[in-house]
């Protein structure tokens, strides 16, 4: 049964896709609703796609790319503009608004405003400074910004150079960038947009430094939208994607705000400069877990755009020929187009499931903070989101450039739209956290889960295979068909990540033992140490993928198909790092001989159900953006049209012709030389 996804324009549906979808053998709104969360939230959105696409405004997201950066940022303010607007009219719920931003691929301006400026106030401000700062954020009569990054720093936060002196006399702190690399650099919405900005800075009181502090700045007159006295503010210039947004550049000098600006929930500065502190020192990192987390399922949403693109023009595109008497068959047919796109695929699900797991733990972890003061799991969930905030990243974009290069020279035309999702990508994989940089965080946890193991203390859920000797494992594939099986193959994977991260931490202990410096030791394993946190996060991934169809409660088809993909996901896992799985001893040569097999025969059975399981996500048209992906598949005459709009064509002959090229043909321009 067919979802409606398209627009009302729709015309009729290529054959090739409409033959695909009669061959489904499972009913796609069961898997739809699995996604959304549930019937009322399917409904949910699909209310909204009619609001939004009915308005001129979110539709045609392909016209994007022919626009210049400043229409770009004027088209995204008055997107963000609306979207405000309606959710304050139907008082969308956060989560409701998430909905919203993944529908309109996150391109409308001051998103920072509801991604990070609010979170960080409910997280970081006291109650009395909520009710201050809250009621204007939510009613619009401030927009913010989150400012950290400095041109010199992003990663090394206590390297942070912007400066909080408090002064005594007049109960002021004055913020100043004092040097060229102090400048904040990037923060989203700041060049240009922002009338406040969250400031993280290093707080200084009689001459001693306390560390990076949240501080809240007005960056911009609320009459005139002027920069303040000692605030100069403006745009970085045009980036690799996210160009309709104003990352921007902030100078303090001399800045003074009231000693009441200062974010103090979890630290404090009292009028005569005493300095106090409540709960963890990592609490004002808050904001940036929320993120990362949230990261994860935004790389499914991206992924989920290039997938369908890839796989739904696969079908509609022929090419060559198997055998001279045949037809031109559907690329999708060729075994290597499907090996480069299943597996991407069944990624694409797990992504899914593992991104639903942790924001639910995320969610967990924030009721034990609001209801018992509890930070017990923050190290766990810092440690998670971490490395599974790059690993979707790294799938995220190995994903998409196959999806990208599957589609052969049309998938490298912007209005493909797959260059759009991975240009996404690249900004999920740094910002945030830079890739390396996140999984070493989960390294670093986990080298501390195992030495709590060596001395007999309990570890943590995501590490309790840490607690089986890995000599005593023995690879339980047995039989080809043992392959299929996920319980065997979770077991694969805990056993890879578990000897790994021994072996870095025994490499470690060796090295600091015998007198390494520990720096140099840590150097030494740095490649390492994210080898382990990829293993980690990779077992997390088929973990959350087997819990997840093992518990389903849907028709047996559709259970039958996920599990394939969550076989595939797995069984593509351990072919792309063979040499790990094999030094571990978690499988030897004859099941990597099997695996490969195993992964072939699944091609054939997912095969059939293939544009069904893409349809399964209900991309509308105009949040996939893509003219190759689009769902009746009349991809030629789309992408016919689309020269119609396109600007360079709107002149039969372009001015340049009369200025340079006619000049150089007929000889004028070289008897000037
Ligand atoms: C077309 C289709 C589209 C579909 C969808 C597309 C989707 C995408 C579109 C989006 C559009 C645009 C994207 C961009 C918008 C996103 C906004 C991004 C905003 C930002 O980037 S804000 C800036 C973020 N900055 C960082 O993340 C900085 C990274 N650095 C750090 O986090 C830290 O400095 C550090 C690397 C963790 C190191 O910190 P530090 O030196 O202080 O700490 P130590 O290593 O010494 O560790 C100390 C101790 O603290 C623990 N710890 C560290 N961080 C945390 C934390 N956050 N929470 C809890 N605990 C933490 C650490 O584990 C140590 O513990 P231990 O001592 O070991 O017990
Ligand atoms: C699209 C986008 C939006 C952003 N939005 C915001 C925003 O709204 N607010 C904000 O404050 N910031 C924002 N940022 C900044 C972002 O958070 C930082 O760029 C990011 O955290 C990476 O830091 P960096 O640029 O300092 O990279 P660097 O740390 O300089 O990284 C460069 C290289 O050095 C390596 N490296 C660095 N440290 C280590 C280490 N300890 N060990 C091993 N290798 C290391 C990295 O792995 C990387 O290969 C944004 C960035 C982008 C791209």
């Amino acid at each position: 049964m067919a979802n409606t996804t398209t627009d009302d324009s729709r015309k009729e549906n290529n054959q090739d896709l409409t033959l695909e979808r009669s061959n489904a053998s499972f009913n796609i709104n069961e898997i739809t609703e699995i996604i959304d969360g549930g019937v009322d939230k399917t409904k949910f959105r699909k209310e909204m796609e009619k609001l939004l696409f009915d308005d001129p405004l979110f539709k045609d997201f392909y016209k994007t790319f022919f626009k210049t950066r400043s229409e770009l940022y004027e088209e995204s303010i008055a997107r963000g503009v609306k979207l405000f607007s309606l959710r304050q009219k139907y008082k969308w719920t956060d989560e409701q608004f998430e909905v919203i931003e993944d529908l309109v691929n996150h391109l409308f301006g001051m998103s920072l405003h509801f991604t990070m400026f609010i979170p960080s106030l409910e997280r970081l401000a006291t109650e009395t400074q909520k009710a201050k700062w809250l009621p204007l954020a939510t009613n619009f009569k401030i927009l913010g910004t989150y400012a950290q990054t400095e041109m010199g720093h992003g990663t090394y936060l206590q390297g942070l150079e912007t400066t909080a002196t408090y002064d005594p006399v007049t109960e002021e702190f004055i913020l100043n960038t004092p040097h060229k690399s102090s400048m904040k650099w990037w923060p989203g919405s700041l060049g240009k947009s922002s009338t406040h900005a969250l400031v993280q800075a290093v707080l200084i009181i009689n001459g001693k430094n306390y560390g990076m502090h949240p501080f809240m700045l007005q960056l911009r007159s609320l009459d005139n939208h002027m920069p303040l006295p000692g605030i100069e503010v403006g745009d970085i210039g045009p980036k690799m994607t996210v160009n309709y947004n104003d990352n921007g550049f902030l100078l303090l000098k001399n800045v003074r705000i009231p000693r009441q600006h200062m974010l103090m929930k979890h630290a404090q500065v009292s009028s005569d400069g005493k300095y106090t502190s409540s709960g963890p020192n990592k609490a004002i990192y808050a904001t940036m877990v929320l993120v990362r987390v949230k990261m994860t399922k935004w790389v499914h949403d991206a992924l989920r755009k290039a997938i369908t693109t890839a796989v739904r023009y696969s079908a509609v595109r022929h090419q060559s020929k198997m055998d001279d008497s045949g037809p031109e068959p559907q690329i999708l047919d060729y075994q290597t187009q499907q090996y480069k796109l299943f597996p991407v695929l069944a990624d694409t699900y797990a992504l899914f499931f593992m991104s639903r797991n942790l924001r639910r733990q995320y969610n967990r972890m924030m009721e034990d903070i609001r209801n018992k003061g509890s930070y017990k799991m923050l190290a766990e969930i810092h440690s998670i989101s971490c490395g599974l905030k790059g690993l979707s990243s790294k799938i995220g974009i190995d994903g998409a450039s196959i999806c990208r290069t599957a589609c052969g020279g049309h998938g490298y035309l912007m209005v493909a739209g797959i260059s759009e999702v991975l240009g996404l990508l690249h900004s999920v994989v740094t910002a945030e956290g830079e890739y390396t940089v996140v999984c070493l965080q989960t390294a670093r946890y986990l080298m501390k889960q195992i030495a709590k193991v060596s001395v007999g203390e309990v570890v943590t859920e995501s590490c309790e295979y840490l607690n089986v000797d890995p000599q005593s494992f023995s690879c339980p594939l047995q039989t080809p068909a043992d392959c299929f099986n996920l319980t065997f193959l979770c077991d694969i994977f805990r056993n890879r990540a578990n000897s790994l991260i021994r072996s870095v931490a025994s490499r470690l202990q060796i090295a600091i033992e015998s007198g390494t410096p520990q720096h140099i030791a840590m150097n030494n394993n740095l490649q390492s140490l994210v080898r382990v946190a990829e293993a980690h996060s990779e077992t997390i991934m088929v973990l959350d993928f087997t819990a997840a169809v093992t518990s389903l409660r849907t028709s047996p088809e559709t259970i039958k198909v996920l599990t394939s993909l969550c076989q595939l996901h797995a069984l593509h896992t351990i072919v792309k790092h063979a040499g790990d799985f094999m030094e571990t001893e978690s499988v030897g040569l004859e099941q990597i001989k099997w695996i490969r097999e195993q992964e072939l025969k699944l091609l054939e059975i997912i095969r059939p159900n293939a544009v069904a399981l893409v349809d399964a996500f209900d991309l509308h048209d105009d949040s996939l953006g893509s003219l190759l992906g689009v769902y009746d598949g009349n991809v030629y005459e789309r992408l016919y049209e689309s020269t119609k709009y396109n600007p360079m064509n709107q002149n039969v002959v372009h001015p340049s012709y009369h200025k340079y090229l006619k000049p150089l043909m007929s000889g004028e321009m070289i008897s000037k030389l």
